[in-house]
C-alpha cells in the first residue's frame, strides 16, 4: 500500500470516490468523508476513512462502526467479491491492513467532528464504537423509553386475570397446551405496559394479540378504568391490510366469549401503517405526532415488527405517551427492515430461551396455571426478558409439513437437514427443481407460467391472467363499479396463488432480467399481449409499488393489476385513450376496506413489473405457492434470514429453484448479524 495514500487526503479522497464508482461503497459515502474534509482542515485520513466507513456500513443496515472488529477483522466489515476487484484499484480491505499499526480511536477523538453525542458534531465515539449522531441518539432513547416501561407492572388481581385467561382460552388446561405460550404471553403483556410477541408463520401472533386486547379491556372494564384507546398499525400497507383482513374475524370470534360487557366492542378493527398513523409528512422525516404533540392513543400495537427500522421506531417511541402500552408483533427470525436497524431482532435476542425470574413464573403460574420448566427460567433473567413471549407452535405448519421442517432447519442452521428435507420426495408441499447452468430458463419460465404439473395446488402465473382473459366472468361495461369491483378483487386474490422470489435485483437472476424472461414467456403461451404501441402497460401487468405515494394513498409493497376497465371509474381521467369497447386500462389496487382503487397507469411514477419480486420486498406478504430462484455465484446477500423470509412466505407449497446447491448451503450457515448496541 502506498504511503501517499495513508498521509494525503486528497488521494484518499480521490481513492474513495473510485471505490464508489467500483461499486464497493455508495458515492454518499464518498460524498460525506468529503464533505467532512471540508470543513475540518484538520481531520487526518485515518479520520477521513473511518467516516465513509460508518456510512457505508449504514447503507448495509449497520447503526455503528466497531473499530476494534475493523482493524482485527476488516473483511467481516467491507468485503470486495474476488470478482469484482479491480487490476489497478487499491481495496477497502488492503487500504486498513497499512492503517493497522494507527490508534483510530485517539485520531478520532482528536477530531471536531466527532463529539460524545450531546453536541452537533456529525459522528459520535462510544468507546470504540464510531455512530452517525442520528443513529447514536436513536439507541439511546430506544433504550431509554423502552427500559422505563419493561421496569413497570400493572399489578391486576391475579384470580382476575386467571378467570378471563380461562375464558379466552377455554381449552387449555396442561402444560403440552399448543396453545399454552400463547396463554403465557397474554399474561406478560397484561402485566408490563411493553410487550414483544414473536413467532414463526402461523404462531397464532394476531391471535393472541386480538385476546391480549379483550383481556386488557376486560380487565379494565371490571376495575372499573375506562377502556384503552388502542391503535393497530403495521410497518407497510401490505402488512396493513394482511392484518386487516384477519382481524375483523378475530374480534368477530370473541363474542362466543363471556368476556365483560363492552370488552369487545372497544377493541379497533382497523388497522394502519405507521406512517399514518403518526401523520407522515411526503419527503421529510417530520411527523405531526412527536415527543411534544403526543399520539391520542393510550395502546399501541404493531404488526410485522421486524419490518421496522429504527428511524421508524425512534419517532413511534417518541410520539407514545409516556403511560401508553406498547406490544410489538413478529418473526424475529426473518430478514430486519431494509433501512438500518434490526430493532426486534435485538429485543427478542434472549427470547427462545425465556430467561424469566421467579416472580414472573409465579405470575405465569397463578394466572395461566402452566407451570415453567427449569430451561426457561433464570433467576440473572433481565426487565426485558420478563416482557417477550416467544410462541412455538405453529398452527398452520404440522410435523407433517415440508415447509415447517424445512423453515426449522434453516433458522436452526442445519444445511444438511435442509437439503433433505427438499430433496424427500414425501413432502407434497415441497419441490426441488434442479435448473441446468448452460439453460436455466426454460424450466424457470414454464413453472413461473404453469406451475407444477405434479401438484394442482402448485400453481403458476397463467392462474390469474386466465381469469382475466374469462369472458363469462368479465363484468358488462354498463355493470355498476360494485360489479367491476368484486371481479378485480377475484383477480387480486387469483394473483396470490404464486410468486417467484429471487434474492437479487440485477444480473441474470436478478428481478429485472427475470421479470423480462417471463413477460416474454407469458406473450408466447398468448396470456398477456404487448405491443409496441401500448409501451409496457397491457392488460394482466401485475406491479408492485416501491415508495409511498400519499397523492394516490398507494403504499410501498402495494400490488395492483392492470386491467381494461371503464374510465368513469377515474375521476383524473382526462386525455386516455379509450378502445373501440369503451374500457381503458387502469391499475387495480385492493383500498384496503374491501374495494378497489383504479388508477390510470400515466399517474403511477415508482412501480415495477412483479412476476418476479426480490425476498426482500417479500416481507410482510404470504402466497400460497412461493418459488424461490438461487443465483449461481455466492453473493454477500445470500444468509440464512433471506432464506428463511423466503420459505415462510408459502402458506401451502414452496419450490427452490437452483443449479448450484452448495449455495443454499452457504447461504444457510451465513448469519446478518447488524451491528448494533441496542439491549446487547
Ligand atoms: N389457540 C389456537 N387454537 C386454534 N387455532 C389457532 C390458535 N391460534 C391460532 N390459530 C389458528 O392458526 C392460524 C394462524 O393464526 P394467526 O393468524 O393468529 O397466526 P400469525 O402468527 O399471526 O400468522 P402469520 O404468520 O400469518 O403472521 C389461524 O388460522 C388461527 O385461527
Amino acid at each position: 500500500m502506498s504511503v501517499a495514500y495513508i498521509n494525503d487526503r486528497q488521494a484518499l479522497l480521490t481513492l474513495l470516490f473510485q471505490w464508489s464508482s467500483a461499486g464497493w461503497i455508495r458515492d454518499l459515502d464518498a460524498a460525506f468523508a468529503d464533505q467532512l474534509a471540508q470543513l475540518t482542515p484538520e481531520a487526518d485520513t485515518t479520520c477521513l476513512l473511518a467516516a465513509a466507513l460508518v456510512s457505508h456500513l449504514a447503507g448495509q443496515g449497520h447503526l455503528l462502526l466497531d473499530l476494534q472488529q475493523l482493524q482485527a477483522h476488516p473483511r467481516s466489515l467491507i468485503a470486495v467479491q474476488p470478482q469484482e476487484a479491480k487490476n489497478d484499484l487499491a481495496t477497502p480491505e488492503s487500504f486498513i491492513a497499512a492503517l493497522a499499526a494507527h490508534d483510530w480511536e485517539k485520531e478520532l477523538r482528536r477530531w471536531t467532528a466527532v463529539g460524545e453525542g450531546d453536541g452537533n458534531e456529525p459522528l459520535v465515539l462510544d468507546g470504540s464504537r464510531l455512530y452517525l449522531r442520528r443513529y447514536w441518539r436513536h439507541e439511546q432513547r430506544i433504550t431509554a423509553k423502552i427500559e422505563a416501561r419493561v421496569t413497570q407492572t400493572t399489578e391486576w388481581a391475579a384470580e382476575d386475570t386467571r378467570a378471563l385467561l380461562d375464558c379466552l382460552f377455554p381449552r387449555d388446561d396442561t402444560n403440552a397446551s399448543e396453545a399454552r405460550w400463547q396463554k403465557i404471553a397474554c399474561a406478560l403483556g397484561a402485566r408490563s405496559p411493553f410487550a414483544v410477541i414473536t413467532g414463526g408463520p402461523g404462531t397464532g401472533k394476531t391471535t393472541t394479540v386480538i385476546r391480549l386486547l379483550a383481556l386488557l379491556q376486560s380487565l379494565n372494564i371490571k376495575t372499573g378504568n375506562p377502556a384503552l384507546r388502542i391503535a393497530l398499525a403495521a410497518p407497510t400497507g401490505k402488512a396493513a391490510a394482511r392484518l386487516n383482513e384477519s382481524i375483523a374475524k378475530q374480534v368477530e370470534a370473541l363474542s362466543e366469549l363471556a368476556l365483560p360487557e363492552g370488552a369487545q366492542a372497544t377493541i379497533p378493527k382497523e388497522v394502519k401503517t405507521l406512517h399514518r398513523l403518526l401523520g407522515a409528512r411526503p419527503d421529510t422525516r417530520h411527523y405531526h405526532y412527536h415527543a411534544r404533540r403526543s399520539l391520542p392513543f393510550d395502546m399501541v400495537v404493531v404488526d410485522e415488527a421486524s419490518m421496522v427500522d429504527i428511524d421508524m421506531m425512534a419517532a413511534l417511541l417518541d410520539a407514545l405517551p409516556p403511560h401508553a402500552r406498547l406490544v410489538l408483533l413478529g418473526d424475529k427470525d426473518q430478514l430486519a427492515s431494509v433501512e438500518a436497524g434490526a430493532v426486534l431482532g435485538n429485543l427478542c435476542q434472549r427470547a427462545d430461551v425465556g430467561y424469566y425470574n421467579d416472580e414472573i413464573a409465579h405470575w405465569i403460574e397463578t394466572t395461566t396455571g402452566f407451570v415453567l420448566e427449569n430451561d426457561y427460567r433464570d433467576t440473572r433473567g433481565r426487565a426485558l426478558d420478563q416482557s417477550v413471549a416467544k410462541l412455538r407452535h405453529s398452527f398452520r405448519f404440522d410435523s407433517q409439513s415440508g415447509i415447517g421442517q424445512l423453515a426449522h432447519a434453516v433458522n436452526a442452521g442445519d444445511a444438511s437437514q435442509a437439503l433433505k428435507v427438499i430433496k424427500d420426495q414425501t413432502y407434497t408441499d415441497l419441490t426441488h427443481i434442479k435448473l441446468s447452468t448452460k439453460a436455466p430458463y426454460p424450466k424457470l419460465t414454464a413453472l413461473a407460467v404453469a406451475g407444477r404439473k405434479d401438484n394442482a395446488s402448485a400453481l403458476g402465473l397463467s392462474h390469474y391472467l386466465q381469469r382475466i382473459h374469462r369472458q363469462e366472468t368479465r363484468p358488462a361495461i354498463s355493470a355498476g363499479k360494485a360489479r367491476w369491483d368484486a371481479w378485480a378483487a377475484d383477480i387480486l386474490d387469483a394473483h396470490t396463488a404464486f410468486q417467484l422470489l429471487t434474492p437479487l435485483r440485477q444480473g441474470p437472476w436478478g428481478v429485472e432480467a427475470l421479470n423480462e424472461r417471463i413477460e416474454q414467456a407469458l406473450m408466447r403461451d398468448n396470456l398477456i399481449h404487448k405491443t409496441e404501441d401500448t409501451s409496457h402497460w397491457y392488460e394482466g401487468r401485475p406491479v408492485l409499488v416501491t415508495g409511498n405515494d400519499y397523492g394516490l394513498k398507494l403504499m410501498n409493497g402495494d400490488i395492483g393489476i392492470t386491467l381494461n376497465a371503464p374510465r368513469q371509474f377515474d375521476t383524473q381521467a382526462t386525455s386516455e385513450t379509450t378502445d373501440d369497447s369503451g374500457l381503458t386500462l387502469r391499475v387495480a389496487f385492493p383500498d384496503g376496506q374491501g374495494g378497489i382503487r383504479w388508477v390510470l397507469p400515466s399517474r403511477l411514477q415508482r412501480i415495477e413489473t412483479v412476476y418476479a419480486m426480490t425476498v426482500h420486498k417479500s416481507q410482510g406478504s404470504e402466497f400460497a405457492h412461493t418459488a424461490l430462484v438461487m443465483p449461481d455465484t455466492l453473493s454477500p446477500i445470500l444468509t440464512r434470514e433471506l432464506i428463511y423470509t423466503a420459505v415462510t412466505r408459502a402458506k401451502s407449497t414452496f419450490t427452490l429453484l437452483d443449479a448450484n446447491e452448495g449455495l443454499l448451503a452457504h447461504a444457510i450457515e451465513r448469519r446478518i448479524q447488524r451491528h448494533s448496541r441496542l439491549f446487547a
